[in-house]
């Protein structure tokens, strides 16, 4: 496989995969963890490696090290396995997922931000999401009239915290989810519940379905649920790791036992909570944003640069989602009718947020 984003959460849960069935690591893709990067090249021995900075190649422990954007797709060009999984984080990954349709590849996307922001560009005949949710959708999936499909959020790392000292709480607290050990970005984005909007998104265009909500179950144990026009809803169940999404979307299918089962009467009881906008604010813009999914470009451009300010002690918690909101109500004609009208849009809103 072509692994970009080998040494974050998703890229470690794939080399757990690689390993336990012996797949062939070709291509390791990495951003600033040299020591990381350099002990996962001993143990899957990658024919080429690329990494974020020039600065950084004389650290990597290979012959084969280039840097940059353009040698993450030339990578992906001349490797000749036929499977990437792409866990890049954020806007970043759009290219390396467009490269990889291209070239005919198989593309296990970790990269959720591909599909919000450039879902109605991006081919998805050989593309396998790896999100728990959309995993859980898609297992649950039958041959039956669907009415409506539902996803759960955990409720991040402000779900039980007082609303009047949201906006003065401090990274290292935003960046403590509940339940899953993720990377920082995508970890913000749940306390914010934007992660949520960017899953409806995401299942919208993985499923051609709008009929989609999302409802807080505290112990992230399901992950998703099917109402189907017959009055019966079915749910997903799984203990909170990745790699059962990561075996399935690279392996298609996995009879082995990969996670150890839920003990329901270890669980004892279940919470679920409406999400609120009191808490989420990005949650008053859902219908918006289901009714034109080409705001995503916009949503996911002006969140990046919040977040960001965010991890730079710039602004604080709360002004998040007024970056966002502002945006989308800025920029709420967008009309994307190329792939180049996504980077010139997101060129935009980045610029607008950032003054
Ligand atoms: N973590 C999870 O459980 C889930 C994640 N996702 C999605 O998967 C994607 C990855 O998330 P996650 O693994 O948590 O993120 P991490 O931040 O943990 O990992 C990101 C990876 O991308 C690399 N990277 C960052 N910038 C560059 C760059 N400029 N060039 C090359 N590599 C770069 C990082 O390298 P380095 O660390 O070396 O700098 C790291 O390997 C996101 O889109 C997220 O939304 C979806 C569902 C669940
Ligand atoms: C593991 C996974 O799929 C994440 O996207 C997870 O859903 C994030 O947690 P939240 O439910 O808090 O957004
Ligand atoms: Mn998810």
């Amino acid at each position: 496989m072509i692994l970009l984003g080998s040494t974050g959460s998703i890229g470690v849960n794939t080399l757990n995969i690689a390993r336990k069935f012996n797949l062939e690591v070709e291509v390791l893709v990495a951003g600033r963890n040299i020591q990381l990067l350099n002990q996962q090249i001993k143990e899957f021995k990658p024919k080429i490696v690329v990494i974020d900075r020039a600065e950084d190649i004389p650290l990597v422990n290979h012959n084969n090290v280039s840097f940059g954007e353009n040698a993450i797709l030339k990578a992906i060009e001349e490797s000749k396995t036929s499977t990437v999984v792409n866990a890049l984080v954020g806007f970043l990954g759009l290219r390396p997922t467009l490269k990889a349709i291209e070239c005919g590849k198989k593309v296990a996307l970790a990269n959720k931000e591909s599909l919000v922001v450039a879902g109605k560009f991006i081919d998805q005949t050989n593309l396998k999401p790896i999100d728990s949710e959309h995993f859980g959708l898609w297992y649950l999936l039958q041959n039956k009239k669907i009415d409506s499909m539902l996803i759960t959020a955990s409720g991040g790392s402000f779900r039980d915290y007082p609303l009047e000292k949201l906006q003065n709480v401090s990274i290292k607290e935003a960046l403590s989810h509940p339940n899953w050990s993720m990377g920082n970005k995508i970890t913000i984005d749940s306390a914010t519940m934007t992660n949520k909007m960017f899953e409806l998104m995401e299942a919208a265009w993985l499923f051609d379905i709008r009929k989609l909500d999302a409802i807080i179950e505290t112990k992230s144990l399901i992950h998703a649920f099917i109402n189907f026009s017959d009055g019966s809803t079915t749910a997903h169940i799984a203990n909170t790791s990745m790699q059962l999404p990561i075996a399935y979307a690279i392996l298609g299918s996995c009879d082995e036992q990969i996670l150890k089962p839920v003990d329901l009467v270890e669980v004892a009881n279940l919470e679920f909570k409406k999400i609120e906008t009191s808490r989420y604010p990005i949650w008053e813009i859902k219908d918006e944003i289901l009714n034109n999914l080409d705001l995503g470009v916009v949503l996911n451009a002006a969140n990046e640069v919040a977040v960001a300010k965010f991890l730079n002690s710039e602004i604080g918690f709360l002004d998040i989602p007024k970056i966002t909101l502002n945006a989308i109500n800025k920029f709420n004609n967008v009309k994307p009718t190329s792939i180049d009208e996504i980077f010139e849009i997101d060129k935009e809103v980045r610029n607008y947020c950032e003054s």
